[in-house]
């Protein structure tokens, strides 16, 4: 990357007890969204400042700094209020971005899909929204101060802006609307088949599309195309759902989704609300944790929270330690209860996960014997097309099943039950 732009990034520590990861992660984050990061300054205050996030002499100090290494843009590592961005930026005539701005750019860049890149956007005006202003500083062009040539009689030009904005806002939900109706209706039609859903969450760069990927690898004869895996944050910005049909297993879904990262902007959650939904309709959630993470503590509280805004961190879930081929001294798969440590690179491994997210996900199954009649066609027509056969023979009172099925089925099955387990 040629025109990188230089960047300093800082943070108040407001006596976390992460606060020197968080920075690092803050740095993580900059480089994604292709800044350099030059310079890095902290302060330690019980809490940020009201006016001006820093304190007085910290944003001098700051200015000192940009000005000797020709730095014009300034990351700070929490959201800052409206007034807190205008009072920065008019007292040093830099330009700053939050944290959360931060990771707006980010799925912005990565954004593709239609959907993903309305709900970007919409998260993008829903923060610009309380932050723009009438201002000198030419950086405002970039928070939606685009296009304003006929001012509305008596309205401020800020009042108008705010207004372009919301209808922009509105636009942009109706449209996403439309991309919306199209996956439920996708979304419906795979409800209908009565097949249960499992999804990958969890923190951004965990190995979660790769574990996606590998599952996929397992299936036999299986020809669709992987998803992309990257040492990046945020990787996956959509939602990829696949069916899972492998020999062992009643035939389930799959979805691979976008990662969390603490502090992750609420207008982003909101908006991607469409992107999680798999997540929200699923029987069965495997967190992948990276295991080798000094901070994954951290990472699963994080993701915790994030479920919980959702509203589903009450869902079973599997603990997946991925990576775990690289922590000494583990000898992996290692299942217990509903843990497991593997490596997403490892076949072995991934057949112990795929055993798991059995014994997890058909935990209410019923195994079942059962003689069906060779004149019970509609039966017979049922068990083929809507349950797990384990196996079949064919006597000369009928078709003898062995098979593992949810204990909705079990009213209509009754009759012709020889043996359960
Ligand atoms: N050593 C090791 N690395 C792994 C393993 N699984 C994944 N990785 C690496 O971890 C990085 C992130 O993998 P992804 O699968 O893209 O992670 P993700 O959770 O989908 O990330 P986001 O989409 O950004 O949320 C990649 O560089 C992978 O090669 C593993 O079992 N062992
Ligand atoms: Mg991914």
């Amino acid at each position: 990357m040629t025109d990188q732009i230089p960047v300093l990034i800082g943070g108040v520590d407001h006596l976390q007890t992460d606060f020197n990861y968080s920075m690092a992660e803050l740095r993580s984050l900059a480089q994604a969204a292709d800044f350099k990061v030059i310079q890095q300054v902290h302060q330690r205050l019980p809490q940020v400042n009201n006016k001006t996030y820093f304190g007085p002499g910290k944003v001098q100090q700051i200015q000192h700094l940009a000005a000797t290494h020709a730095i014009q843009t300034v990351i700070v590592n929490d959201e800052l209020t409206p007034a807190q961005l205008r009072n920065l930026e008019r007292s040093t005539q830099l330009y700053f971005l939050d944290r959360t701005e931060l990771i707006l750019q980010i799925f912005q860049k990565r954004a593709h899909s239609q959907q993903a890149q309305l709900q970007v956007a919409i998260a993008q005006l829903q923060y610009q929204l309380p932050r723009i202003h009438p201002s000198q500083n030419p950086l405002d062009q970039q928070r939606g101060g685009q296009g304003i040539n006929n001012r509305g009689a008596g309205e401020s030009q800020l009042e108008l802006k705010q207004r372009q904005l919301r209808q922009r806002i509105t636009q942009l939900q109706n449209k996403l609307q439309h991309t919306k109706q199209a996956l439920t209706t996708q979304s419906e039609r795979r409800q209908q088949q009565h097949l249960p859903q499992v999804a990958l969450v969890g923190y951004t760069n965990a190995g979660k599309s790769t574990t996606f990927n590998q599952i996929l690898a397992a299936v036999p004869h299986s020809k669709v195309s992987p998803v992309l895996v990257q040492d990046q944050l945020f990787a996956t910005l959509d939602t990829t759902i696949r069916r899972i049909d492998v020999p062992q297993l009643p035939t389930f879904l799959l979805s691979d989704t976008i990662g969390f990262i603490s502090q992750l902007p609420t207008t982003l959650i909101a908006a991607f609300r469409s992107t999680l939904q798999e997540a929200q309709t699923a029987d069965l959630l495997i967190q992948v944790i990276d295991a080798t993470h000094p901070q994954k503590e951290t990472m699963i509280a994080t993701t915790q929270q994030i479920l919980t805004e959702l509203g589903i961190a009450q869902k079973p879930m599997i603990y997946a330690y991925n990576k775990a081929d690289q922590l000494p001294a583990t000898a992996i798969p290692q299942i217990s209860g509903p843990t497991i440590y593997y490596s997403a690179y490892q076949k072995k491994s991934i057949q112990a996960l795929l055993h798991l997210i059995g014994q997890q996900l058909f935990r209410n199954y019923r195994s079942l014997k059962l003689l069906i009649p060779f004149n019970e066609y509609q039966i017979i027509s049922y068990l083929e097309h809507q349950v797990f056969i384990q196996n079949r023979s064919y006597h000369a009172t009928g078709i003898l099943y062995q098979v593992l099925v949810q204990p909705a089925d079990l009213p209509r099955l009754r009759p012709f039950i020889i043996e359960k387990t």
